[in-house]
């Protein structure tokens, strides 16, 4: 696999191309199949789904609440995300499909328990998307697997990216990558801030650095190879007019197919290009200067509110808790909640703490519960 050669510094000038399907293929296997085939033929290295167990992803009023969308395939979240979920016997016909047109095939594992499951289909590497980059215990335990990880950093701190990294050190594993990703749909230029790919390149400068994006068009991805990434990954859609959430900001066969050509042609070293070669390089305008603009941090953004607010983990309760008990590792998980409670990235920080509350089952921990 082409990854296992990047994320083992064997191949400076070459790209892995990842077509995010996600949820695109409406619930359809027929579409899924379609999707597959077409990114194939369009040059990608990878079909990348998305794999959530719900009830482990989501607590129960997250699942329960009313989604008002044009996007919605059920009238609750719970019913819509039910709609979009491929089961195990779908998931085996997919990759069995993608390894006939010799195309790798895996999901991003959006909770421990899709994590496991994806280990027993045997996929090639992991992803773990932006929602659970500050998921400590589920990159802790894909940490300790031998399969590559990459990781996207949409709606993280740095300091966030630094305890990634530092997770994956401790448990002395290497062959993972960082994705610089900004997560809102479509991201406009100007909130692009491709130089995070620089910044994570010095920062971590053992660490491969990929562009997972949700931009208009492909000019800026082209931008992020420039800079340095070396791992590209971008929505795939038959159709961007579709219904669903994800469709606009998604590349049609075409596109992807002219994006991957041109990565293919880029004369790329271990150097990367300075902002104003690129926009040469690229024949760019405006909105590219506004993509590569100077970065001096990262931080998360404005524009990723709406995403954090629907998809950001907090930590919740794994029983009934009483008031004045001690949290332990077993009273907590990491969910989306409903409202939302402590961020996920706190979990480790609050063991010991003592509860002024008392807080059910399933149901939001909140700093205000707490005694810090
Ligand atoms: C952060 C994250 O997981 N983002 C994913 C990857 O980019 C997205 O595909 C979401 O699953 C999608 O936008 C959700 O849409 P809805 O809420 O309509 O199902
Ligand atoms: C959320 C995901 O990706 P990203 O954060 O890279 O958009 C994902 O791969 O499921």
């Amino acid at each position: 696999m082409l990854l296992n050669k990047i994320l083992n510094g064997f191949q400076d000038e070459a790209v892995y191309i990842i077509a995010e399907i996600g949820q695109n293929h409406q619930g359809s296997l027929a579409t899924a199949k379609q999707m597959i085939s077409e990114a194939k033929k369009a040059g990608c290295h990878c079909v990348k789904f998305q794999k959530s167990d719900l009830p482990a992803k989501f607590t129960r009023s997250a699942l329960e609440r009313k989604y008002v969308s044009d996007h919605a395939w059920g009238k609750t979240y719970g019913e819509h995300k039910e709609y979009l979920e491929f089961s195990k016997d779908q998931y085996l016909e997919l990759q069995a499909y993608s390894r006939e047109l010799n195309v790798d095939f895996t999901a991003s594992a959006m909770d421990e328990r899709s994590l496991d499951f994806l280990l027993e289909l045997n996929v090639p590497f992991i992803k773990i998307g932006s929602g659970d980059a500050n998921n400590f215990p589920l990159l802790k335990k894909a940490a300790g697997l031998d399969l590559p990880l990459v990781i996207s950093t949409g709606m993280q701190t740095m300091t966030t990216v630094e305890r990634i990294v530092q997770i994956m050190e401790e448990a002395g594993k290497h062959n993972f990558a960082l994705m610089h990703c900004v997560s809102s749909y479509p991201t406009l230029p100007k909130d692009c801030q491709l130089q995070t790919i620089s910044l994570l390149r010095q920062r971590f400068p053992s660490v491969v650095i990929g562009y997972s994006g949700h931009e208009l068009g492909i000019s800026i991805s082209k931008a992020a190879v420039l800079l340095g990434a070396r791992i590209v990954e971008r929505h795939f859609t038959l159709d961007k007019n579709q219904k669903g959430s994800d469709h606009r900001c998604s590349l049609e066969p075409t596109e992807l197919r002219t994006l991957s050509r041109a990565i293919g042609d880029f004369k790329l070293g271990k150097k990367p290009l300075a902002a104003s070669e690129i926009i040469r390089t690229l024949n760019g305008g405006n909105e590219l200067a506004e993509a590569l603009r100077d970065v001096h941090d990262k931080d998360i953004m404005l524009c990723e509110l709406p995403c954090r607010n629907k998809l950001g983990k907090s930590i919740v309760a794994t029983r009934n808790l009483s008031k004045g008990h001690r949290l332990q590792l077993n009273d907590l998980a990491i969910k989306v909640s409903e409202p939302r409670g402590l961020t996920a990235e706190t979990y480790w920080d609050i063991l010991g703490k003592e509860l002024t509350d008392s807080v059910c089952e399933d149901e939001p921990i909140t700093g205000s519960m707490l005694i810090l």
